[in-house]
């Protein structure tokens, strides 16, 4: 489903590897964890799956495709078949819970009838069952969040990466946030978590890759986030 192959990346900018010499298999259906201090690589990672960015050097496969390689006019077509979960939502404020999951489904030419059916049905499944014509300032972080799921969700993604989702929650919604995702997990979707909250990690005990300074300096099968626990 993803696969790094010895991937450096240099930014431009900057003299020290954001990531060196990566090499990570993901298979379908995975859950992983992608931890490590602020700097380390962790939101390069992300990138390079989306072809944000392209590697230096190495390889990035996504669904078999090489992905550097896709003419740009694939790019959105490799897009569609990840979601993304941010730690700061990235709601449109000015549209209602149901429209901004519609959204996510209107930008890819999905008729009116599909969206009407399936956007309360993912709403539901996030249990925000009731509050599709809230708008996303009055709903709490958790439940904002759980409108950024259904929205990357709602296309039935091969994979789903979360950038630090629970970054701006507390301990007991990021639980509840984690439960989710493990529930979209459970229907088969890959999910790639980068995070630091350490709390988390342990409790879930899935897969951990770990970076430091750009290298993966441990990749556990069923990990907790430090070694002395
Ligand atoms: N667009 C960019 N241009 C130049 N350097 C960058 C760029 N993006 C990231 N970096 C550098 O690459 C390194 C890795 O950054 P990255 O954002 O991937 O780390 P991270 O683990 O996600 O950190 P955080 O947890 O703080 O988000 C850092 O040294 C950062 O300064």
């Amino acid at each position: 489903m993803i696969r790094l192959e010895n991937v450096t990346k240099v930014y431009k900018t900057s003299t020290r590897p954001a990531l060196e010499n990566v090499s990570v298999d993901v298979g379908k259906g995975e859950f992983v964890f992608v931890i490590g201090p602020s700097g380390s690589g962790k939101s390069t990672f992300l990138r390079l799956l989306l072809r944000e960015e392209v590697p230096s050097k190495g390889k990035v496969y996504v669904s078999n495709y090489d992905v550097a390689k896709l003419p740009r006019r694939r790019v959105p077509r490799l897009r569609q078949t990840i979601g993304c979960v941010f730690q700061d939502f990235r709601l449109l404020t000015n549209k209602t819970v149901f429209e901004n999951v519609a959204f996510a489904l209107e930008v890819i030419g999905k008729p009116a009838h599909t969206i009407r059916k399936v956007v309360p049905e993912v709403l539901e499944l996030v249990g925000l069952e009731g509050k599709s014509d809230r708008m996303p300032r009055e709903l709490s972080g958790g439940e904002q969040q759980r409108v950024a799921i259904a929205r990357a969700f709602v296309n039935r993604p091969l994979m789903l990466l979360a950038d630090e989702p629970t970054g701006n929650l507390d301990p007991d919604t990021s639980q509840d946030i984690m439960l989710l995702l493990e529930r979209i997990n459970r229907t088969g979707t890959t999910v790639v978590m980068a995070t630091h909250d350490q709390s988390i990690v342990d409790s879930m005990r899935r897969r951990v890759v770990e970076l430091d300074f750009g290298r993966v300096i441990r990749d556990d099968a069923r990990g907790v986030y430090g070694y002395d626990h």
